[in-house]
Order: C-alpha cells, then structure tokens, then sequence
C-alpha cells in the first residue's frame, strides 16, 4: 500500500468515525483510484480530487412528522445526501427504511457519483430517504408520510437542481405521493422525480430497468469470455423492484432461476420460476413459507440463496447481505459469475475472495446501473415533452449497460488478459467526474 493510500484511508476514517457503510464504499474505490493516479495523473493527486469527492457537496437532514390512522403522530428523520454536481443534477433513489442512517446513504451517494459518471449521461449524484418503516403501513399512512417528507424535500430539489428516484421500500406508489405534493407546493409540474407512472410523464421501462440492465451486463460478460446465459442456473436473493425484474429477463434469455428470498428466507425452486410463479411470489406479500403448498419446491427460513449450487449469482437484496463464508460456498458449488443487482451487497471480505479466484464478477455501481440510466432518459423525454416507445427505451438501455461494461473492460483490463470490473468500474467513473471537477475550479 502506497504511503498516499494508507494516508488517505486515515484521513477518512478519521474524518468519518461511525459510518461503517461509508469508509467500505470509500476504502473500495480508493485502493483502485489512488495507484491509478500515482501512476497516470498525479496532478490530480495534487488537486485532492479524491478528497472532494468524498465529502457531500450539501447533507440535509430533516424532521418528518406524520399521524397514522389512529391519530397518533409519530416523528422520524428525512435525509438528502447532494455528493456530486461535477455532471449534472444530482441524481439518485429515495429509500424508506427504518435501517437508514447518514453512514448508508453517504455510501450510496458515493457509488451513485461513479454509476452515474459510467452511464455517460448528465448525472451528478444523490442519495436520500428515511428511517421510516413502510411495513404494514395501510396506503393514507404512506400517502401521509410521503406528503410530509416531500413538504421539506421541496425547498431542495428540482427538475435541473435534484432529482429523486425510488429506491428499497419506495416505488411508484410513493413516487405518485411525492410528486402530487412538490406539483400543489410548487405549482409546477415538472420533471422533479423519475419513477414516475407512464400517464403522467414516466419512461416506459423503469421499473424494469435495474434488473433488464443487469441481465444484458451479464450477457455480456459471459460473451467477453467465450459463454451464454441460455441454460445457465441462476440464485437471486430479494423479491423487489430489481430481483423481480432480473428473473423475469433471465428467464426470458433462456436461463433457470432457483431462488428468491427476503429477510426472513428463501425459497428454492430446483425447477425453476415462471412468470406465473413469480407473480404468485408477489402475491404472498412477504409469507413465502405458502409457496411450497403450491408448488414443488423448499422453503427455507432463516437461510440465504448462496448454498444453492448455481453457475451465476446475483445478489439484488441489500447492503453486505452476501459475506465471505457466502461466497466461499457459491465457488466451491461452481459458479462462474456473481453480479450486484443492489448496491454493495457483497462485503469487503467476500468481495476479496471473489477477486481472487478470478470468476466473472461485476461491482453494483457498474452492473445496477440500468435504473439511473433509463431516469436519466426520463429526464431527457421530460425536457423535451415527449414520450419514448418502450422499445427505443430499453433499446437505448442495452446501449448503455454495453457500453458501460466495454468501459470497464478498458480500464479493468491487465496485461495479461483478466478483467477486473471492480478496478474498470472504479476508475471509469473517476476520470469523467475528476475531469469535470478540475475544469469547474475549486468547487
Ligand atoms: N430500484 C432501483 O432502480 C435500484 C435499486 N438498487 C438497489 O437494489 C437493491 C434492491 O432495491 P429494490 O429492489 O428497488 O428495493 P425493493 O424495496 O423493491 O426490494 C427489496 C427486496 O429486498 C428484500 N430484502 C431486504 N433486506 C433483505 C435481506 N437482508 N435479505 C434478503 N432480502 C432482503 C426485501 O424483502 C425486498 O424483497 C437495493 O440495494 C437498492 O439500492 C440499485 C439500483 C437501482
Ligand atoms: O433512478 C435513480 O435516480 C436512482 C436509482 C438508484 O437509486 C440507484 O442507482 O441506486
């Protein structure tokens, strides 16, 4: 480790002292960026480049109160991280979750600051949300709650200033919320979100984005070394947005899905899922110990997808939910690629092991990058007042996800042929958001 890492790793944690999240996200970046720069652009070590990256250009913390449907009220905390306007307006998800804390979403806006740079769109980055607990929540709390959280939001956030998205636990049910509020606040209606429902000025295609957009990454990655997805057995954990929508391509592309899961367990289906079965998932409404008494297959409570022999992995849950002991299990089953759908969901240990027995493996901030893509589409169509056909949308979507994975491919590329997408991911997104940055000043 150069003298200039171990300084800078210092520096940060010294910096940041309880934000566990946010020093893993930093730490992982770091130990690709930092030798890049000794070696290729030290006059951006000079510039402290790195050092302005990590800290939020505006955190904003904020109090959300609300009553339930027993006119209780209750008092919960708001936060929008703005990391990064170098590129564009900051972009990036909402998430509702009681495990939200400013470590969480500094890691998020941080990774969001190199996928939105690796799409080649105009994004800066964002992250935000709150400790709020959607579940079991009936719609008038939810709609309550968005209301309230967006009458705050709305002084910060803006169609060329900050727009947000969804992210875990906020969809386009709360995306509809928020937008009624900023439009009856602001009097205007514009394109302050993305996520929103087609009839009133969403992108066809983003809620499959994320998980279509992983699918043609892993396609291409298989490609780059010779193989095919079609026949391949895949392991997903979660059952949201983005793990639904991953299945339903990788079925479609010819592959056998074995697992979903939440945080109470997985279910198995060695004959793998339908569109039928997955929509059945959807129904149980988080009960997936019924989906045995319909269907032949295991329910296993309190257990993780990765036991699962597989060929391809692809954690789309949450943060470190896949850990060293994981991935030791997945490699010694045979597979051959694990692909982040969430954001970070493999930890530092796993992500080790994972490099060093050189299978395919590819970062989130690359290969979940569809979801921000086709949002930044959707403010390209809400510009211009158009809407796109689903078809040019997720046309352009492909693009860009091969587009991305040839730039990691670029830069992740040793002389000896390997690829390390994590290094390529790293420092693609760097050099565009860097480049940015020196030529605005000292901003
Ligand atoms: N929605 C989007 O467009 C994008 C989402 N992501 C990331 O993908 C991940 C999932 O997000 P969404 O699908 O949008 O959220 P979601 O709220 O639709 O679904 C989350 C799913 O994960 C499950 N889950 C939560 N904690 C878990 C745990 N510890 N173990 C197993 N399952 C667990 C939940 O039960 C739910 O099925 C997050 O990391 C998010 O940041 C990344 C890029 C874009
Ligand atoms: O669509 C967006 O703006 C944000 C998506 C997101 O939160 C993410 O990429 O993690």
């Amino acid at each position: 480790m150069s003298s200039y890492l171990t300084s800078f790793i210092h520096y940060v944690s010294e910096t940041n002292p309880h934000q566990p999240e946010f020093l893993q996200a930093v730490r992982e970046v770091a130990e690709d960026v930092i030798p890049y720069l000794e070696a290729h652009a030290p006059e951006l070590v000079r510039q402290r480049l790195l050092e302005r990256m990590i800290e939020p250009e505006r955190t904003i913390s904020f109090r959300v109160v609300w009553q339930d449907d027993s006119n209780a009220i209750h008092v919960n905390r708001g936060y929008r991280v703005q990391m990064n306007s170098a590129l564009g307006p900051y972009k990036g998800g909402l998430r509702f979750s009681p495990t939200v804390n400013l470590s969480i979403l500094k890691f998020l806006a941080f990774e969001q600051t190199f996928k939105n740079s690796l799409t080649g769109l105009p994004l800066g980055s964002a992250k935000g949300g709150a400790d709020f607990n959607p579940k079991g929540k009936s719609d008038n709390e939810i709609m309550r709650f968005c209301q309230s959280f967006m009458a705050e939001l709305c002084r910060h956030v803006g169609s060329e200033t900050d727009v947000p998205a969804g992210d875990i636990g906020v969809g386009e049910r709360e995306i509809g919320y928020m937008f009624g509020q900023y439009k009856r606040l602001q009097n205007n209606f514009t394109g302050v979100l993305t996520g929103k429902g087609t009839a009133w000025s969403g992108s066809f295609m983003r809620p499959e984005a994320t998980g279509f957009g992983l699918l043609y990454f892993v396609e291409r990655m298989l490609y780059e070394t010779g193989g095919v997805l079609k026949g391949k057995t895949v392991a997903i954990s979660g059952a949201g947005n983005v793990a639904y929508y991953a299945a339903l391509k990788a079925i479609a592309l010819g592959a056998k899905v074995i697992t979903v899961s939440n945080s109470e367990g997985t279910i198995y289906d060695k004959n793998g899922f339908s569109l039928e079965k997955l929509d059945y998932v959807n129904s149980l409404n988080r009960n997936f110990g019924e989906y045995p008494k319909r269907y032949d297959a295991e329910y296993h409570p309190g257990q993780k997808p990765w036991r699962f022999a597989c060929d391809i992995a692809l954690p789309c849950a949450t943060q470190n939910e896949l850990d060293e002991h994981d991935a030791g299990m997945l490699l010694e089953n045979g597979c051959i690629c694990i692909a982040e759908g969430a954001n970070m969901p493999c930890t530092e240990q796993a992500v080790k092991t994972i490099l060093k027995s050189g299978i395919l493996y590819a970062p989130g901030k690359a290969a979940n990058a569809g979801g921000v893509a086709v949002s930044g589409l959707e403010m390209s169509q809400n510009r211009i007042g158009q809407q796109w056909t689903a078809e040019k949308v997720e046309n352009r979507l492909k693009k860009i996800m091969h587009d991305i994975h040839d730039t990691c491919v670029h830069y992740g590329k040793d002389k000896h042929g390997a690829i390390n997408y994590l290094k390529g991911a790293n420092i693609g997104g760097f050099v565009k958001v860097a480049a940015a940055m020196k030529a605005q000043g000292l901003v």
